[in-house]
Order: structure tokens, then sequence, then C-alpha cells
């Protein structure tokens, strides 16, 4: 399929205006092309030639190319390829990304909702398999050069309304929890700074989370072997608040088996200050090189968790991620000094973890409490977050805030960005990925929105009780 044809493709379901995506009522999808070898009985095919594409180097979790149909590939140019899958699923995640990013869409919340996907460049095929279609995507961690990964799943339930009582029971099979928890770790991939190497966890350490143990879990996507990245932890909480903040304000679009996608640094950077609480453990399910030094003894494997061979180190990642700017760790003291200082002026308990009465634990929202929108400030100031850019940018950094300016978009969008006066800041990404099962509706997504809460509450507790153990360490 030609350029051209495919624009014209994505010309015809943007010009719908309005989703609707339930199905036997998707207007236009008839005309989206079913990928051939979709059905599982098929004969086999030749594989085909995929232009210099190469299976996702860096995938935590999902169909992998290759294996499953609708697998995820890199584009030398550094895309995303996401193979459209079966219908209904595959032609509804593309006109969900064509709604979204319909070039007359003028509707605030769907503009808003951009800035929290990776942006979509339309459809590509192979010229030998033009029906073939693939999203065209940002590859998210695109501007790391050690990517820390983290895959997601939100909601209370990982089917959607339309799911057969099989798939039903498959998916309440594979994690009864999901209802109770809301959300899902289904994989990440870690830096440990001490081995060079990364670990690698798929969706069966996700699935041995249960209450208890989750936060911790979730708190070893944050630890270098060395130390907790707080500053990571920070600056994740507060995109997933914005991400929250978005859900609580719609009333459009409801998201079933969808995920976060977390990304930061995993790469030290020499400026960074030597962290005061270094070798404090974050906690006994926590402690990675515990973790790697028992795999390394020859003792028992945990499940779901892979450390990267020796041949593996070699092989350079296809992200291309050569010529970017590292982003300076923050030191923990200083977070943990923010932190502590924002609950504080909280008033007691209840304002961070207190209760909303939808049996949710109820996280303090910068729009109303203040608390949020001050501290940001500070955090800024201090490195933290993201701030407007006015300092020693790098080449690589100014041409991508040129790319992000023709777009319309905001400079450092999705970018590496330097604080007030040229600082570094911590660098973190989190999009919203996989819209398979998207759906119109018209109330709050009240199921994605319980694991946002869970998930904020989680990550404030890691900080608290990285905090804690900072307090009562003895001090030389
Ligand atoms: N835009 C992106 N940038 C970087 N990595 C991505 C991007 N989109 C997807 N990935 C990688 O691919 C994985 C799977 O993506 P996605 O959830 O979209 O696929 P899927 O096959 O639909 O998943 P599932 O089987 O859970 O439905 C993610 O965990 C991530 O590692
Ligand atoms: O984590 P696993 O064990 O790989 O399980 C898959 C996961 O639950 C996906 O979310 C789901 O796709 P959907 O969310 O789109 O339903 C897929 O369904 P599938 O097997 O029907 O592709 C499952 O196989």
């Amino acid at each position: 399929m030609s350029r051209t044809q495919h624009h014209r493709m994505m010309e015809s379901s943007v010009a719908l205006g309005k989703l609707d995506l339930a199905p036997g009522s998707a207007a236009g999808l008839d005309s989206v092309p079913r990928i051939s070898g979709g059905d599982p009985g098929t004969e086999p095919q030749d594989p085909p030639n995929l232009n210099g594409c190469v299976p996702l180097s860096h995938q935590v979790a999902g169909h992998k190319f290759g294996f499953h149909i609708g697998g995820i590939l890199q584009h030398p140019d550094g895309t995303v390829l996401k193979q459209v899958q079966p219908a209904p699923r595959g032609p509804r995640e593309m006109q969900f990304y064509n709604t979204v990013n319909a070039e007359d869409c003028c509707d605030p919340c769907l503009l808003e909702l951009k800035n929290y996907l990776p942006r979509y460049y339309g459809t590509w095929s192979t010229p030998d398999r033009p029906h073939d279609l693939f999203l065209k995507l940002e590859d998210v961690t695109r501007h790391f050069i050690k990517p820390c990964i983290m895959d997601v799943k939100l909601g209370r339930q990982n089917y959607d309304p339309f799911a057969s009582q099989d798939k039903r029971e498959q998916q309440i099979k594979k994690y009864p929890l999901m209802e109770e928890i809301g959300f899902l770790l289904l994989g990440m991939r870690v830096y440990n700074v001490c081995s060079d190497s990364f670990s690698s966890y798929d969706q069966h350490y996700g699935r041995g989370l249960v209450k208890d143990t989750v936060k911790d879990g979730l708190a070893r996507f944050f630890h270098n072997g060395v130390r907790l990245r707080e500053d990571a932890v920070l600056a994740s909480i507060c995109k997933v608040q914005q991400i929250l903040h978005w859900f609580q304000s719609q009333q459009k679009l409801v998201f079933y088996a969808s995920s976060l996608l977390f990304v930061y640094e995993g790469l030290p950077s020499s400026s960074s200050p030597a962290p005061l609480h270094s070798s404090l453990p974050v906690g006994p399910a926590v402690n990675e090189s515990a973790a790697l030094s028992l795999a390394a003894d020859g003792g028992q494997e945990e499940k779901g968790v892979r450390e990267e061979t020796v041949e593996e180190k070699g092989v350079a990642e296809n992200n291309n991620n050569t010529e970017v700017a590292v982003p300076r760790d923050c030191s923990p003291p200083t977070i943990y000094n923010q932190y502590m200082k924002a609950r504080e002026r909280c008033s007691g308990e209840g304002c961070l973890h207190g209760n909303s009465g939808d049996g949710t634990p109820e996280i303090t929202s910068g729009s109303n409490s203040g608390l949020w929108e001050e501290d940001n400030a500070t955090w800024q100031q201090r490195g933290v977050l993201k701030a407007s850019a006015n300092g020693n940018q790098t080449k690589p950094q100014l041409e991508r805030k040129d790319e992000d300016r023709e777009r319309g978009e905001e400079p450092g969008r999705g970018g590496g960005a330097e604080g007030e006066g040229g600082r570094d800041v911590t660098d973190v990404e989190v999009r919203m990925i996989d819209f398979a099962h998207v759906f119109q509706s018209d109330s709050c997504d009240q199921g994605y929105i319980y694991g946002l809460k869970n998930l904020l509450t989680a990550l404030e507790q890691i900080l608290c009780d990285a905090a804690q153990s900072s307090l009562s360490a003895p001090t030389s």
C-alpha cells in the first residue's frame, strides 16, 4: 500500500470524527482490511519481508512478533510498529488512534488525551503484504540510553463487556485479584548499575503478586541494584496524577485491558550526588541484588525473573538511542525532604491515603489541594520534574523540540528536558498504550480510576517506606 493509500485510509476513519467502537456498530471499520494469516487454522505463509524491521528488542509484555498474531516490530527509523490485531480488536485500536489524532479534532478531552499516548504516524505495511497493517507509533523509550520499562494493565476487569463467558473466565483465572487491586504488572525490565545488565520480569512475576506484596513487587522496578530511584518514583507519581485528572474529567471513553507504559533512565549520571542512604534495603521483596545473587548462586530462581545473558549484553538495542543527554539523578535526601514536607502540609493521615467512599484510597489531586501544585514548583527548581526548558540545550534535544513545535505540541513532551537554569531533570515517561478494548461511554471510567488510585497509593507508599528507612537508619 502506498503512502497516499495509507493516508486516504486514515482520512476515511478520521472523517468519522466520533468514536463508534461497539462491536457490530463500527461504522467505517468495514473498509479496514483484515490482516492475513489471522486465522490459526490457515496455511502457513512465507515469512514476510520486513524491509529492515526487527522484533522490538525491549518489548516487556504483550503479543510477540513471530509467536503471536499482532506482534510488535521496530522500524529502522526508530518507530514502533504494532501489527493490527484480528477484528474487532485491531480495527478498534486503529480507529481509536485515528480519532484522537484527527487533524480536525477540536475536542479538548481528546486533545488532552493525546498528550498521554505515544505519537501516532498512521499505518504502515510492507510492499509484498500491503494488507498486513501495522500501527506506526513513537517509541516511548527512544530517548533513553538504558531504558527501564514497565507495563501495568489498569482496571478492575481484564475483559470488555462484550467478551464471551469463556474469555471472561480465562482472564479472571489469570489474575483473580484484578478486581480488588485494580492493576496488574504485566512485565518489566530493570537496569542494574552494578552488573550493567537488565533483569526482565514476565507476566508470571506480576501474577504472583498479591495485595500484601504488590507494592514491593512494584518497587523493584525502581531499584537499580544499589538504591531505590526515589526521583523516578516521584516523577512517575506526578505523571500518573495527570492521567488520573484526565480520567476524572472525562465521561466519553472507557478502557478495558489497557496499559500504562513507564520508562525512566537507568544509567546513573556521574554528576549525581552520592545518596545518603544508598545502601539501605528497600524491603525484603525489593532487594534486587539479593534476588540476583540468589540466581547467581545457583539458588532457586524466582518465578518470572530473568537476567540478561552475557551474549545479550553485547547486543545493541534497536531503539536508535545513540545520542541523548543523560538526565541527572536527584539525590534521595532531596526527594525525601520534599516528600515529607508535602506530607506534613497535608492535614493528617487522610490526605494522601484517605478514603473516597468508593472503596479506593483518596489520592490528593493537584487542582483541588494545592499540595502538588505548590510542590511541583519546588520540585521543578530541584530538577525532579520537567520545567520549561531555557537552559543549555544539547543539539538532539533542540531538534526534538523544534519537531515538537512543528506538531504544535508542548516542547519537550516525551523528550529529555532540562529544568530551570539548565539543570537536568529526572526524565520519566508514563504513557497509555493498548487500545483494543476502548468504547464510548457516558460515565466516568470507574474501573480505570480505581486502578490508578491504588497504583498511586502503592507508589506513594514506596516513597514513605524509603523515607522511614532513612529516618531509622543509624547515622555514622
Ligand atoms: N509506543 C511504544 N513504545 C515503546 N514500546 C512499546 C510501545 N507500544 C508497545 N510497546 C511495547 O510492546 C508491549 C506490548 O504492547 P501492547 O500492550 O500495545 O501490545 P498487545 O499485544 O496488545 O498487548 P496484550 O497482549 O497485553 O493485549 C509493551 O509492553 C511495550 O513493551
Ligand atoms: O498475558 P497473557 O497470558 O499473554 O494473556 C493475554 C493478555 O491477557 C492479553 O491482554 C489478551 O489480549 P486482550 O486483552 O486483547 O484480550 C490476550 O488474549 P488473546 O489470547 O485472546 O490474544 C491474552 O492471551
